[in-house]
């Protein structure tokens, strides 16, 4: 029986940011790991993705990344089939993105500042005009003493909130993170989750993969699980 995507919300194309219908996933001559995900985020909502380990939460991530595409089903991002879209697509559907990666992919000949920039930068915005968005940005995830600084210097959990700092500067329509909290203290995820949630009532759509079941539950958003390449819960 065909199983309906899950509704976080409204689901009027227009006001969906993902859905997936049917997507199934495995990497070259392994197992299958995501298997007939249907799933619905709506425009503005906010999501937790849980799981133990290698149920493929971050798998899941890479296919709305588009960093691998989906093996079976239709995947649609920002209302355009984006499954089987061109290579030369990629760009825009990544710009409308911000993606806090595992291994948060910092570029450790930059400072932290240049860092957060990036993304302002490749959007083709002059340093005056973005300058101090970015200074409010390292403040906020407590980096602010060390803008000048660069990824080697930091530690794990710094190196973390720089991530998620260049991540949701640009104000993406889409934030994706992996695991952004795992290597931040207790008090420091709870700070992250807010910055998380303000981003989420400008309009945002928020998904984090995390093993952190009770951040989730204190969060009040939906949480999604994943077990065996299956998805279950979320909002009905
Ligand atoms: N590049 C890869 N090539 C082949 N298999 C992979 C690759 N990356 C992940 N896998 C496999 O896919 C499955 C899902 O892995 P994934 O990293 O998505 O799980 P996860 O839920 O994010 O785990 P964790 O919570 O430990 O990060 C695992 O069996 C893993 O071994």
């Amino acid at each position: 029986m065909p199983v309906q995507p899950r509704r976080a919300a409204l689901t009027d194309s227009a006001t969906e940011t993902v859905r997936l219908s049917g997507v199934g996933f495995g990497y070259a001559d392994g197992p299958g790991v995501l298997r007939d995900i249907n799933l619905i985020l709506a425009a503005g909502s906010f999501h937790f993705l849980t799981g133990p380990s290698g149920a493929g939460k971050s798998t899941l991530l890479k296919v709305l990344t588009l960093a691998e595409r989906p093996t079976a089903g239709r995947l649609t991002l920002f209302g355009e089939d984006a499954g089987e879209a061109p290579r030369s697509a990629l760009p825009r559907f990544r710009s409308r993105m911000g993606v806090v990666f595992q291994d948060f992919r910092l570029l450790d000949h930059l400072s932290a500042f240049d860092n957060v920039a990036l993304p302002l930068r490749l959007a083709g915005a002059k340093r005056d005009s973005y300058a101090d968005n970015v200074v409010e940005m390292l403040d906020w995830v407590g980096l602010g003493e060390r803008m000048d600084d660069r990824p080697p210097t930091l530690s794990g959990g710094e190196k973390q909130r720089l991530a998620i700092a260049r991540a949701v500067v640009n104000r993406p329509d889409l934030i994706l993170a992996d695991e952004p909290t795992g290597s931040v203290d207790a008090a420091m995820g709870e700070r992250l989750l807010k910055l998380f949630q303000s981003l989420n009532r400008l309009g945002t759509t928020v998904l984090i993969a995390s093993h952190d079941e009770t951040l989730a539950a204190a969060s009040g958003a939906s949480v999604l699980r994943l077990e065996g390449g299956r998805l279950s819960g979320g909002a009905a």
